[in-house]
């Protein structure tokens, strides 16, 4: 059987002797220290499952200082060793998050019950995150949704580098699902149990930015009243996802070079130098290129978060992955509202033929409207139009049955529904022949020859 292992932090000589023997009686693999600083340097190699921590630590015999080093072991419980005398500091640390406390002189009885409890608690939050890490990596990039081939693409795109540390830059239309390939990317990484922290840089303001990231010491600036954790730090471990990273101010990306150069940085005001190990995803809706050759962003800085590049491309160039998105969103929705919802299919057809600007985002925004007004399951022309009051009524099944052509010839009648349905379709497609070509079925080469031959 697998033996859980313990860090023992303290400073007393005999009594880490002896509690340390103990525990091995226990069947524990015990590693012990004698300062915080040589517990933090057993840590990075010593993958404990618990730490037993001293409140009184050389060399400052601080307890705030071992309080405020319990981040240090972040992600295991830690069990804080008091004397008698410091229960309101043992009280102080479970508030801070520790898992529990127990006073000198120890019951070897009590200890073994506190250790075991702990130690239980780790395990089934490994089991669910290897659990839930295995689902996510037998369901792979499903979570991007798409047939067309740009879609297929992504997803094989997304499984090959997520176990990787490269950095990527997500490139691409807005509402494409730049977020999503980056939330993506984080969850079937070796990182997935760890924090992904999504940064919008245009929307948090530039002299702000720096502090939000790096954090800052208390007294760093007027009110700054105690000391703040940055998004930085926050993200250690895990992924830091830079979301519109062409509005970074230049002041700011040359802070964020150094951090991508070395992995250390400042917190605001602060002396002390913090390392983190993060990975970086960037996604932009701008031309990071152009925006290098007018000098608004730094050309060393783009090459540095570039890695591999991912690009989306706007949903009018695969309209092929409505039906399937909308299949998707219904399903999800269906999940929430437990109703069971259904697409007519003029509603589905009206929803093919948008060109939907505001790409994924916009589409699924207009279904979750629609679904909401309608009465019962069925989602039908009748729902639509009440949001759309300027909708098109004109469906491609009422133009093949109009009646004014039942007279011609079947040539001509071919003829005309052909033309009627071009026009139609480059009308919704604002001419776009590309666009035109896919709502109507047929290669845009084959599209230009009707063109042509109609004289249209
Ligand atoms: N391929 C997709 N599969 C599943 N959901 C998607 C897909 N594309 C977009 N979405 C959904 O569309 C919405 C917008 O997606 P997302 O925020 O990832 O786009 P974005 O490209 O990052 O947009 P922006 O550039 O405006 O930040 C989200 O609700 C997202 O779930």
């Amino acid at each position: 059987m697998m033996q859980n292992k313990i860090l023992l932090v303290d400073d007393e000589p005999a009594f880490r002797e002896l509690a340390s023997r103990w525990l091995a009686n226990q069947n524990y693999h015990v590693k012990t220290a004698s300062s915080l600083e040589e517990a933090r340097e057993t840590i990075a190699h010593f993958d404990a499952d618990l730490v037993l921590l001293d409140l009184s630590m050389p060399p400052h015999f601080d307890p705030q200082v071992t309080l405020d080093s319990m981040s240090d072991f972040e992600g295991r419980p830690v069990i804080i060793i008091t004397g008698h005398a410091d229960r309101d500091l043992a009280l102080k640390a479970v508030e801070l998050g520790a898992w529990d406390f127990i006073a000198k002189p120890i019951d070897p009885g009590m200890l073994a019950v506190v250790v075991r409890r702990a130690i239980t608690k780790t395990t089934l939050e490994r089991e669910l995150n290897q659990l839930k890490k295995s689902t996510q990596q037998a369901q792979g990039a499903a979570s991007y949704i798409g047939h067309s081939a740009s879609s297929h693409k992504i997803r094989a795109l997304i499984e090959r580098i997520a176990p990787t540390n490269v950095r990527v830059l997500v490139t691409g239309p807005s509402g494409t699902g730049k977020e999503v390939i980056s939330r993506t990317l984080h969850d079937l990484s070796h990182r997935a149990t760890k924090p992904f922290v999504s940064v919008h840089c245009g929307a948090i303001p530039a002299d702000l930015l720096e502090s939000e990231l790096f954090g800052y010491v208390k007294g760093a600036f007027t009110g700054a009243e105690k000391d703040k954790v940055g998004l930085l730090s926050l993200a250690d471990g895990g992924t830091l996802f830079l979301d519109e990273i062409g509005e970074m101010p230049l002041a700011m990306q040359v802070k964020l070079l150094r951090v991508l150069q070395e992995g250390t940085f400042f917190p605001v005001g602060g002396r002390e130098q913090k390392h983190i190990d993060i990975r970086v995803v960037s996604a932009t809706n701008a031309d990071l290129l152009g925006k290098v050759q007018e000098g608004s962003f730094r050309e060393d800085l783009y090459y540095r978060i570039k890695g591999v590049n991912i690009e989306t491309q706007s949903l009018s160039e695969r309209l092929e992955d409505v039906p399937v998105l909308l299949q998707a969103f219904l399903h999800r929705l269906q999940s929430q509202q437990s109703k069971n919802l259904q697409l007519s299919s003029e509603a589905l057809q009206w929803f093919r033929d948008q060109t939907w600007p505001g790409n994924v985002r916009e589409l699924k925004n207009a279904l979750e409207s629609v679904a909401s007004i309608c009465p019962q399951g069925r989602i039908s022309m009748e729902d639509i139009q009440l949001l759309y009051p300027s909708v098109d009524r004109i469906s491609n099944t009422q133009l093949i049955s109009d009646s004014s052509m039942s007279e011609a010839t079947l040539d001509q009648q071919v003829r005309e529904l052909e033309i009627r349905l071009i026009h139609h379709a480059l009308d919704k497609s604002q001419s776009n022949r590309t666009q035109a070509a896919k709502q109507l079925g047929i290669s845009r080469q084959g599209l230009i020859k009707k063109i042509e031959r109609y004289g249209l």
